[in-house]
């Protein structure tokens, strides 16, 4: 079994984009901007916000962040993005999901210029990804197809099960992996005899939000697993596989912390100078 090292595969996308942010800052006098957007308090949220901010500094981008109270109204929240999508400082914009219950979150994300969606999550992009042109993908399914390419994972003609239909990471995963020419299969609650169903899988991806839900006999031996859950049981990050138990059966496997999450964050990056290139045309 090989433990499939996130935060190394990250720290190479990282290194990348700061090779690049340098060469571009030499050459236009600008950076790339990246926005982030949250609303409410959420403590778990924060602590992505803050790896954001973070990273970006180590990068080289200027970062922005707005925090907004949990109680403002859609409308403040659309004016704000109104507001950032004119801002030609800004190149990326991420607002912060989920959003309070008062906040339409498909309007405002559909309020972002695609062309600053680093998300990934605007129609317009979400609709390039399933037609196969190449635009802004979701981060987090983007950054596992690069943690498989870095330890030379194959991915075309293999089973491909995900578990887990989120607009945000199920769905374009599968487009992407299809992209890869995997054989698909998309599971959910609703799945008879899942477990079933994964086993035939030579890849399983569990991004279902629930803690320890992927265990040894949804895994056939040798295949890999790609473990998208990022779960606080008593005050520990667990993910959606059971990682003491699968770990034996597998020849890939991602931990958590240290897998997936990580490369979410360098992908964000990715996206965002990609993003400033394609606006000033470079
Ligand atoms: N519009 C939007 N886009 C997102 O991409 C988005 C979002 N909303 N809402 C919340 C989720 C969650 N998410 C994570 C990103 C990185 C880590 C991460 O870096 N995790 C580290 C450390 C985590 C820790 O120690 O707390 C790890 O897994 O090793 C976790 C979670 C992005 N999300």
């Amino acid at each position: 079994m090989t433990l499939i090292d996130g935060k190394l595969v990250s720290s190479v996308i990282k290194d990348r984009v700061q090779a690049e942010v340098a060469v571009l800052k030499d050459k236009t006098g600008k950076v790339p901007g990246l926005a982030v957007v949250l609303v409410g308090e959420d403590p778990a949220s924060a602590v992505y916000v803050k790896n954001k901010n973070k990273t970006c500094e180590k990068v080289g981008f200027q970062s922005l962040s707005h925090n907004l109270p949990a109680d403002t109204d859609e409308a403040t929240l659309l004016k704000l993005v109104g507001d950032l999508n004119s801002d030609d400082s800004v190149h990326g914009i991420l607002v912060q999901l989920p959003l309070p219950k008062q906040i339409d979150s498909q309007r405002v994300l559909e309020a972002i210029d695609p062309r600053k969606d680093v998300d990934g999550f605007h129609p317009v992009n979400v609709g390039h990804l399933a037609s196969g042109v190449k635009t802004l993908a979701p981060c987090t399914p983007a950054g596992i197809i690069e943690m498989l390419d870095h330890y030379k994972i194959d991915i075309e003609g293999k089973r491909a099960v995900i578990i887990g239909r989120s607009n945000i990471v199920g769905k374009p995963m599968a487009m992407l992996l299809l992209q890869r020419n995997a054989t698909i299969t998309i599971c959910h609650s609703r799945t008879k005899d899942l477990p079933a169903v994964a086993r035939e899988a030579d890849i399983v991806v569990g991004a279902i939000g629930k803690p320890r839900f992927v265990t040894a006999d949804f895994v056939k031996d040798g295949a890999v697993v790609i473990d998208v859950g990022i779960n606080r049981v008593d005050g520990k990050l667990v993910g959606d596989v059971d990682f003491d138990n699968v770990a034996e059966k597998c020849s890939f496997i991602t931990p958590v912390p240290g897998g997936v999450g990580p490369m979410t964050i360098a992908m964000l990056m990715q996206n965002t100078l990609t993003a400033f290139k394609s606006i000033h045309n470079l």
